[in-house]
């Protein structure tokens, strides 16, 4: 269960987390604690019940196993006799079959169980990363947060289940041993447990190392899913620059790193599995020794020595596997701690996915920055000093001003995508910080300005933020942002895949896809942070019909990069170094305003004749 100060397995409550772990590479955060085996017992702890049973059943079928000797002996004895073999040798038949029927179910619910564990580890990592706050992904890699997702957690399959039951299994045979080697001899018992306390220190010694080289390793691996992510990202870019022989480099040291740490683990595998056997050989000598003296002056049988070198012997089997889960279970432990990293994470309240609830009826909204200061990080300078504007409900206001003067952090605040460093921000005269998250984000529509289009079809495009959109509904929008010829002209018209990142669009076309699924949510405001791009004719005169249609039943406001978006907004607002330097129509700053005129007449895009 989740507590105060560990997440469980699969919850992510919303809490502050740690800063950002700079110390080591593909470190989250600095302070969280090393994953200990009770966190790891936390993730087969819900599994118990099945986890016995699986045992029982496989030791069930390892009896079964022990039984067909006994039943062959009977087999021959009644052939000797002259008996008839039918039964004898329908009976060992069944034995072989049951006994093979209990292992392999053994094995089946063992597995289920492993995959459950790591089930139940990725449902809990993805909930927790979707729900990460965006100013910790700004910081994140998503590739290395991907490799959590999947490689890390693969690694708690066997981890959770087979190692743990060797470990107990091991455990419990190795107690019962020297139960019984008590009964043999105290004094061969002491030389025994003497030098299984010399390997117990090696071994304790050497189990860190283990992990640590483990973890480094899954470090390098989620290394490279950071560096496969960043080229995939901007794939034509690095073919442009020649840059291929550069991240394939970059691959190569992480993968270069990820095998030394491998060949690490080996290195001090061998040494635990070599320290283990040469303990029990130097045990061998030591009771041959100590136990022949004894012998020699009266004190035991040899009888005795006998079954305690035999039960030596037996030793090594259940000393062996208890090692080898020993081992394996540092990879888990390692697994858990970068999973636990992400855990800590801060995370946005919860709730934030719910269906967009209907709030067209509460009609456009209105929006208020009063004295808000802003910046990034404590480290980061200030983009915000004490804006202040008013946007009423309906019509379209559009926010001009020289690249980096802080437009787009403007709708990145209204969203709460960070919070205000100062001041209030007011969506209907509320501070969106008092707003519930779900309500404030259904009320609005927000456009990136790279205008994101997913993997997929169309149709998932747009009904992605509002799922329950009937036909109807989407062929009105589509109507409303002129999407209709583009939908004629695709092969499967709505149902047709639009490819990586929509790479079979046009710019404009991703833009009015953008528009139309924040349109499609009916939002009370719509944020729209124009493309900077350069747009033929047609799709610029789409994208300001579809923004002045938009702006007659909702607030719109747009990040304007065109000139014909200003001349059609009621007002502008002019920003500058992160101050409100004017706000008015477009004749009035023309009039007015020299820095407004300037990027009138330099900045801004004039549509194509
Ligand atoms: N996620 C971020 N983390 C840190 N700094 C940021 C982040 N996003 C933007 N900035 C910085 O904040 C400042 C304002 O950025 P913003 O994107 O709001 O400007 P803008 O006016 O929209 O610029 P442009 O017209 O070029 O898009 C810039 O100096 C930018 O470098």
């Amino acid at each position: 269960m989740a507590n105060a100060t560990t997440p469980a397995p699969g919850t992510g409550a919303d809490r502050p987390g740690p800063r950002a772990g700079h110390g080591l590479p593909g470190r989250l955060a600095d302070d969280v604690p090393r994953a200990n085996m009770r966190r790891l017992l936390e993730y087969a702890a819900p599994h118990k019940g099945v986890l016995i049973a699986g045992g029982v059943l496989a030791f069930a079928g390892g009896l079964a196993g022990l039984a067909q000797p006994v039943a062959a002996k009977f087999v021959i004895d009644t052939l000797a006799a002259g008996g008839s073999l039918l039964v004898p040798l329908a009976g060992l038949t069944l034995l072989v079959l049951v006994g093979a029927a209990l292992s392999a179910a053994g094995h089946y619910v063992m597995e289920r169980v492993a995959q459950r564990v790591v089930l139940t580890a990725r449902r809990g990592l993805v909930e927790r990363l979707l729900r990460l706050r965006v100013a910790e992904v700004d910081r994140l890699k998503p590739g290395d947060l991907m490799s959590r997702v999947t490689a890390d957690t693969t690694l708690l399959r066997s981890v959770a289940t087979t190692s743990l039951t060797d470990a107990v299994s091991g455990a419990l045979l190795i107690v019962g041993t020297v139960i019984v080697m008590v009964f043999m001899d105290a004094v061969l018992l002491g030389v025994t447990a003497g030098v299984l306390a010399g390997i117990a220190v090696l071994v304790l010694l050497i189990l860190p190392r283990i992990r640590d080289a483990i973890l480094a390793s899954q470090d390098a691996v989620g290394e490279m899913g950071s560096v496969l992510e960043r080229a995939f990202g901007a794939f034509r870019t690095i073919k442009a620059s020649g840059a291929e022989d550069g991240e394939i480099r970059r691959l190569d040291g992480a993968a270069h790193r990820a095998y030394r740490r491998g060949v690490d683990v080996a290195g001090w595998e061998a040494l635990a599995g070599t320290a283990s056997s040469l303990a029990l050989q130097i045990a061998f000598l030591s009771v041959l020794g100590v136990g022949g003296a004894r012998v020699a002056a009266g004190e035991l049988e040899v009888s005795s020595m006998i079954a305690f070198l035999l039960l030596l012997f037996y030793l090594m089997g259940p000393l062996g596997s208890l090692i080898g889960a020993a081992t394996q279970l540092q990879s888990g432990l390692a697994a858990v701690h970068r999973i636990d990293e992400v855990a800590t994470l801060p995370a946005e309240e919860p709730g934030t996915g719910a269906p967009a609830p209907a709030t067209a009826a509460a009609g456009p909204a209105a929006v208020s920055f009063r004295d808000v200061e802003f910046r990034y990080g404590d480290d980061r300078p200030t983009v915000h000093h004490g804006v202040s504007f008013d946007v009423p409900p309906g019509g379209l206001t559009a926010v001009v001003g020289p690249s980096g003067a802080g437009k787009t952090t403007l709708f990145s605040l209204i969203e709460r995508f960070y919070p205000a460093t100062a001041g209030r921000i007011e969506l209907d005269g509320t501070d969106v910080a008092d707003w519930p998250l779900v309500a404030l984000r259904a009320g609005i529509g927000y456009v990136e300005q790279d205008a994101p289009v997913l993997d997929g079809t169309l149709r998932e495009n747009l009904l992605m933020a509002a799922p329950a959109a009937t036909e109807d509904e989407l062929a009105a929008v589509v109507a409303r942002t002129r999407l209709t010829e583009l939908v004629q002209r695709l092969p499967d018209g709505l149902d047709t895949q639009i490819g990586h990142r929509g790479i079979t669009l046009s710019g404009g076309e991703r833009q009015r896809v953008a528009i139309a699924r924040a349109l499609l949510r009916r939002p009370r405001l719509l944020l729209l942070d124009e493309a900077t791009s350069q747009l033929d004719a047609a799709n610029e005169t789409a994208l300001k019909e579809t923004m002045l249609d938009a702006a007659a039943t909702t607030t719109v406001m747009v990040v304007a990069h065109r000139l014909s978006t200003v001349t059609s907004a009621q007002r502008i607002v002019v920003l500058e170094a992160g101050r409100v330097r004017a706000v008015g129509t477009h004749a009035e700053l023309v009039r007015d305003d020299e820095l407004y005129r300037d990027l009138a007449t330099t900045q801004l895009l004039v549509a194509p004749a």
